[in-house]
Formats: structure tokens, sequence, C-alpha cells
């Protein structure tokens, strides 16, 4: 364990190798935090070692989980605000960018809702996977617009973070029906809209999701249901322009089975990954706060955003 790194990054680190802090905007905020604790923090007077203690901290929150690129996003708009020459400076670059960043994810879930409700009409009925906070800025400005929205919300097993958003939808004041995973493709038939969110975007307009995402939007194809995926331009991967791929994270198999029940059956290899990829011709649109896209053409978005590449900070120079 690198002792540089402050108690406060240890906690956030932990909590979102765990899942308590879950969910690609919420894991972002939380590592930018924790990035401006061990700013205020540090004891250091020499600029370089601040610097370094910085990248140790951004570092380990990096290495927490590989899917969600809104954490390496927000590690380096943090660290890249590092400009100034003496500790207080750098301090203060660090605060300010933390700050700025968050108000700015802010802004964009809000920016995001109204082009996502847009799409949206009174009457409609959507189904959704796993628990996304862009697709409830959708849901939310939509019924802030006067529409009555209904849901179909999938479990989203293992973990059931189905539960999560039935319950926040139903504190909206959206009639939410519960249903297994397996019985989406039956209620298909009765939903207008898919509607998801994204750990990561890629430059061909792939959406990586939670698991199940991929089967569900090849169901929606089917049945005629547009695809509209919900997210902010933070989950769009950089490294995939130029070709890299988006890491997919498998999971401990305990969230699936526990060993007692796993021994009883004759300890079977047990699979979880967390996310999967939805090849852009199953997607209808992707919905930033930048406007919607056609998946093709996120890729336009993305240089513009990004120029040709990025790269990783928290590298040692
Ligand atoms: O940023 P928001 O829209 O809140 O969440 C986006 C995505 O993050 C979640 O991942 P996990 O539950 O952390 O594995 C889900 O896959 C969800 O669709």
């Amino acid at each position: 364990m690198d002792e540089r790194v402050h108690a406060e990054v240890r906690r956030i680190a932990d909590e979102i190798g765990t899942m308590e802090i879950r969910g690609a905007a919420a894991i972002a905020e939380a590592a930018a935090r924790a990035l401006r604790s061990q700013a205020t923090d540090s004891e250091t007077t020499d600029p370089e070692a601040f610097k370094s203690e910085l990248r140790a901290a951004a570092r380990m929150l990096y290495e927490t989980r590989p899917t969600a690129v809104s954490l390496p996003n927000a590690l380096r708009y943090v660290l890249r605000g590092m400009s100034s020459t003496t500790v207080e400076g750098l301090r203060q670059d660090v605060v300010q960018s933390a700050d700025d960043f968050c108000a700015r994810l802010e802004r964009a879930q809000a920016d995001l809702g109204q082009v996502g409700a847009n799409r949206l009409r009174d009457g409609d009925t959507i189904m959704t996977h796993c628990h996304s906070t862009d697709v409830f800025a959708c849901v939310e400005a939509a019924v802030e617009q006067g529409k009555h929205i209904e849901a179909i919300v999938k479990e989203t097993r293992p973990r059931l973070q189905g539960h999560i958003t039935a319950e926040a939808l139903h504190e909206m004041g959206v009639p939410v029906t519960l249903i297994v995973d397996s019985a989406a493709r039956r209620y298909l038939n009765d939903v207008d809209h898919v509607l998801v969110g994204a750990d990561a975007i890629a430059a061909d307009g792939s959406v990586i999701n939670k698991i199940g995402t991929s089967g569900l939007a090849v169901n929606a194809r089917d049945r005629g249901a547009p695809i509209m995926v919900a997210a902010q331009t933070l989950k769009l991967h950089p490294g995939t322009m130029t070709g890299h791929t988006v890491d997919i994270e498998m999971r401990d198999t305990e969230e699936i089975i526990d060993d007692e029940t796993l021994a009883e059956l004759g300890n079977p290899t047990v699979k979880n990954p967390a996310f999967d990829v939805t090849p852009p011709r199953y997607v209808d649109a992707i919905v930033t706060e930048r406007g919607q896209f056609p998946p093709e053409s996120i890729v336009i978005l993305m240089r513009e955003l990004f120029g040709e590449g990025t790269t990783e900070p928290w590298a040692e120079p």
C-alpha cells in the first residue's frame, strides 16, 4: 500500500471496489472528491512530491474498477488542472478542478435530461435495465414537462440494481412494473422506448453497459422498440479512438452463488461479467448533454472533445 495516499482516498477506493459507491457518474464524482481531499490534507512542502502524491492517489482510484470510463476521465480532468509551481497553488488548482468537474457533471446531467425528455411522449412506457442516473434525468425532465410516463424495470441480476430504479421512479410518480430479466422479451410489446445508461461509449458507437443490455437491445430491435442510451459525454471512451478496447470487469462469483451451494452442484465454473457490449446497429440514439447522436456519428463529438487521444496523467513521468 502506498503510504502517501490519504485515508479518505483509500476509503473511497475501497467503496468503489465493493460497489457501495456505484454507477458511472457517482464513481467519477467520488473520485474527483477523493483527489480534492488528498490535495487539501497533503502535508508536503515540495511541489514535485505533491504532484506525485496526487498521481499515486489517482492510480489507486483508477485501479478499482476497469470498465466505467467516467473514472479515468474524472481523474484526468482533475490532474490536468495542476499547473502552478507552488504547493499552495497546486492545492488550489486541484480544489478548483475537482469542484468544476462536479458542477459540470451536474449541469451535463440536467441538460442531457432535457434532450432525452424530448424523445419521450405523454403516455409512453419505457423499459430500463440496471440503475442509471442519466436515465433518471431523462424521465424526471419528461415528468416535469407534464408527461405521464410508465416504466417496466428489469431486476438486473446479480446485484438487483433494478430495485433502486423501481424505488426512485416510484418517488418520481412513475408507475413501475418490476420483472425478472428473462421476462423482458415478453413485455417489450408494451414498450415505446428501451432507455438505458452507459459505462462507456466506444468510438464506433458501441455501448458498454450492465450485463444484459445487449440481449435487451437485440430483442427490442426485433420487437420494433427504439433503443435510447442516456450517456453524458463523460462516458465517451477516448482510448477507443486509437484502437484500444474496453475492459469488461469480471466480478466475484459470490455475487451469483455462495460456496456451499456451488459445492453441492459439483463446483461448476461460474462467470460473472459485469458488463456487455451492444453493437451500434442495435442503438437508435445516444443522448448526451450536447444533443442526441446516432451511434455512428459519436466519434465526431469524441474528436472534438478529446482531440486525437489522451494520456494517463496518473502514470509517473
Ligand atoms: O452514470 P449512471 O447513468 O448513473 O450509471 C451508468 C451505469 O453505471 C452502472 O454500472 P455499475 O452499477 O456501477 O456496475 C450501470 O451499468 C449503469 O447503467
